[in-house]
């Protein structure tokens, strides 16, 4: 150092005598000193690329208010936590979307239970409140299940998944649940229940093997038909609702994922499901938490028919049939995203074949709750709800060994034991 101060020249333009002296030094300098940088820069690129490969992805999604609270999946840790949980003492190994949701929870322990290998899904959104899906998320660790903090939209993830799992099926009932909230946030449906979906069969068809995938339809399809009960024959075009319409959508591009690249396919319409760890959204639920606060309910009324009526299923009936539907899907039959021929393609109602008029689940809540509730009869709004629904399950029936065994007092006795286990004391549980 000292040196190149030595050699640096007084006047501008003059050099010192010392010139070469001067300049070797300054190039062995130069020289050793860009060595060490071009060193330092490939250390430092080396450190930056292993951070980069090392940190877990986000989920990536345009619809920012959307997105998982926090969403993160990638790494070592994470990728042995999903191998562990797909582990299977059976031939399956399936894939649960939305497994944190309500009937995700209760089909992913059922699966679980019989020694499948089971891997959860779920984009924790705030449709209604996380808290609930954090508990249930927990719920499914205790019994070994891991849910992925993920969005069906995310490509990438669904990509990786496929890769370190070769699922036997995908269970698929991540949606944007709720006909109502459809006039509130219609872009929502759009993203889960259209776009969701079909990158999701993007995903199965892609996969080796390719997977079958059961996945929840609604009643809603039934729209404003007024033969009854309502049958898997009957049409499906006149929904009264976006979500109706988003679910019926997702019928046709099952049709059209089976017939392109033969995918198996069955499609199950849920009738108004309800039971413990149920939708806070759902009418049995918010009537009897606005029940026990001494609020007001409102009851939907018909002008021509009086009160309206719904083909109320419970949980664990719903979970039978979708075992039932799992456990008699076939193969796919391409690979490679080829069709190497024709698949199976199925749609099954699945309800409890006994509708209940909603006045009448409020008088069994108010018995259970022994608390009179205070209600108010209410023309139905036009909110795209349906006037009853009624299930024929005859199909079901026949091909799955569906058959529901639960009352809906039965049912709500189970589910408002939960709820007040569940919200009892707690403050940090809220039902919102
Ligand atoms: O089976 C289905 O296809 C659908 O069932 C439910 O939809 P819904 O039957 O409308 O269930 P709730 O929102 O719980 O309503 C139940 C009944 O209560 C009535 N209701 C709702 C809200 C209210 O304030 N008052 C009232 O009388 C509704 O009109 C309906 O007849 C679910 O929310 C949907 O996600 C599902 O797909």
């Amino acid at each position: 150092m000292s040196q190149l101060i030595d050699n640096t020249p007084s006047t501008p333009g003059k050099l010192k005598p010392e010139k070469s002296l001067y300049i070797h030094n300054r190039f062995k300098i130069h020289s050793s000193f860009s060595k060490l940088t071009l060193w330092f820069s490939f250390f430092l690129a080396f450190i930056i690329f292993f951070i980069i490969i090392s940190l877990p992805a986000t989920t990536p999604t345009p619809f920012s208010n959307r997105r998982s609270l926090g969403a993160t999946w990638g790494g070592s840790d994470w990728e042995k936590s999903v191998t562990k949980s797909a582990r299977r003492a059976t031939n399956r190994a399936v894939l649960v979307t939305g497994a944190a949701g309500f009937v995700g929870t209760h089909v992913s322990l059922a699966l679980k239970r019989r020694g499948d290998g089971v891997l959860g899904l779920d984009n924790f959104n705030r449709y209604y409140d996380p808290n609930l899906k954090r508990a249930r998320q927990s719920l499914l660790e205790r019994a070994g299940v891991f849910v992925v903090d993920g969005d069906i939209n995310d490509e990438a993830l669904l990509r990786k998944l496929f890769d370190v799992v070769p699922f036997t099926h995908v269970m698929h009932l991540a949606a944007q649940a709720g006909v109502r909230y459809a006039m509130q946030n219609p872009g929502s449906y759009v993203h889960s229940n259209i776009a969701g979906f079909v990158g999701l069969l993007e995903a199965c068809k892609s996969a080796n093997p390719q997977p079958a995938i059961v996945w929840a339809s609604s009643s809603s399809v039934y729209g404003l038909n007024s033969k009854v009960p309502f049958s898997e024959k009957d049409r499906t075009d006149q929904p009264a609702s976006l979500y109706a319409a988003t679910k019926k959508a997702g019928e046709e591009i099952a049709h059209t994922y089976n017939h392109i690249y033969g995918l198996s396919i069955t499609g199950l319409r849920f009738f108004t499901v309800y039971g413990p760890w149920g939708r806070p959204d759902m009418a049995y639920f918010f009537f009897a938490k606005n029940i026990l606060k001494g609020k007001q309910i409102s009851i939907f009324q018909d002008p021509d028919r009086g009160t309206v009526a719904r083909d109320f299923t419970y949980i664990d009936d719903i979970v039978k049939g979708c075992l039932g539907a799992l456990d008699t899907a076939k193969k796919s039959t391409g690979s490679g995203g080829k069709k190497k021929g024709p698949a199976q393609l199925r749609v099954f109602n699945l309800g409890n074949t006994s509708p209940v008029p909603v006045t009448e689940l409020v008088t069994i809540l108010e018995k259970l709750l022994k608390v009179e509730a205070k209600k108010k009869m209410v023309p139905m709004p036009r909110n795209g709800d349906v006037r009853f629904t009624h299930a024929n399950i005859s199909l079901a029936h026949q091909e799955l060994g569906y058959w529901p065994t639960t009352d809906l007092e039965t049912g709500l006795k189970k589910f408002v034991r939960w709820y007040l286990d569940f919200y009892s004391g707690s403050k940090k549980k809220s039902a919102w």
